[in-house]
């Protein structure tokens, strides 16, 4: 499966914050986004999914134009950057929600083994975050987008997600956006550079330097 955003045009009022976006996702890929704070990486892969409409873009599967908004279709997870499972949430309800394997989680992560009956809320930051990558990971898809999904998260905790990141992306088309760069160059296959509204293909790593990012 291959998904392209083109020609992507947005504004918030009169501040034009995206223009001249071209990226690729490819099933047995990961697709890394850089960028500063504020480039538009969030606002990008909220279209991405389509729960933002920009004035101009041209989203393809498979070589189609898509009709419809990406969530509608069923195949993509969209992980954001803010927490998205409910404080009072069950961590086991989540699991079957989710359709993952709890013991399958606890066998990585064994320290959690005592949370299955806690609500998200009685959780830290960083482990509630960990499980919703897991989940956002592990839930079946076609497309997965995650929007900051190290940040929070300690460095063993990282180093098992990218792990996990590699295995799930044999059959999955995965993009990824996070400022831990040194993780997102480790997993890409694909890297893009935002900047000033325009998405740059990065292949070799001194052009981050050369446009300014590092
Ligand atoms: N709902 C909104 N209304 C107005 N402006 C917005 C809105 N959402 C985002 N923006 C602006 O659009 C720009 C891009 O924001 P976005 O959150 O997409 O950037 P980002 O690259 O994800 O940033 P960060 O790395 O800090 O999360 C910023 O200048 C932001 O202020």
């Amino acid at each position: 499966m291959i998904f392209e955003l083109d020609n992507v045009e947005l504004y918030f009022k009169s501040h034009r914050v995206l223009n001249g976006i071209y990226l690729k996702g490819e099933t047995g890929k990961v697709t890394g986004l850089l960028g500063r704070n504020g480039s538009g990486k969030s606002s990008l892969m909220d279209i991405a999914f389509g729960i933002l409409k920009p004035k101009y873009m041209l989203i393809r599967l498979n070589n189609k134009p898509l009709q419809q908004p990406l969530y509608k279709l069923k195949i993509a997870k969209y992980m954001p950057q803010y927490n998205f499972i409910p404080s009072s949430m069950k961590v086991a309800f989540a699991f079957q929600l989710y359709q993952v394997d709890w013991q399958a989680f606890v066998t990585l992560f064994n320290n959690f083994e005592a949370y299955k009956n806690l609500r998200f809320k009685g959780l830290s930051g960083g482990e509630r975050r960990l499980i919703e990558v897991y989940l956002s990971l592990k839930t079946e898809s076609k497309i997965t987008l995650l929007d900051e999904p190290f940040s929070h998260l300690a460095p063993l905790y990282i180093e098992k997600i990218k792990a996990l990141i590699l295995e799930e992306k044999k059959h999955k088309i995965i993009i990824i956006s996070d400022h831990l760069y040194p993780h997102i160059l480790d997993i890409s296959d694909t890297l893009y550079l935002l900047k000033n509204g325009t998405t740059k293909l990065i292949n070799q790593l001194t052009e981050l330097e050369d446009y300014g990012y590092l």
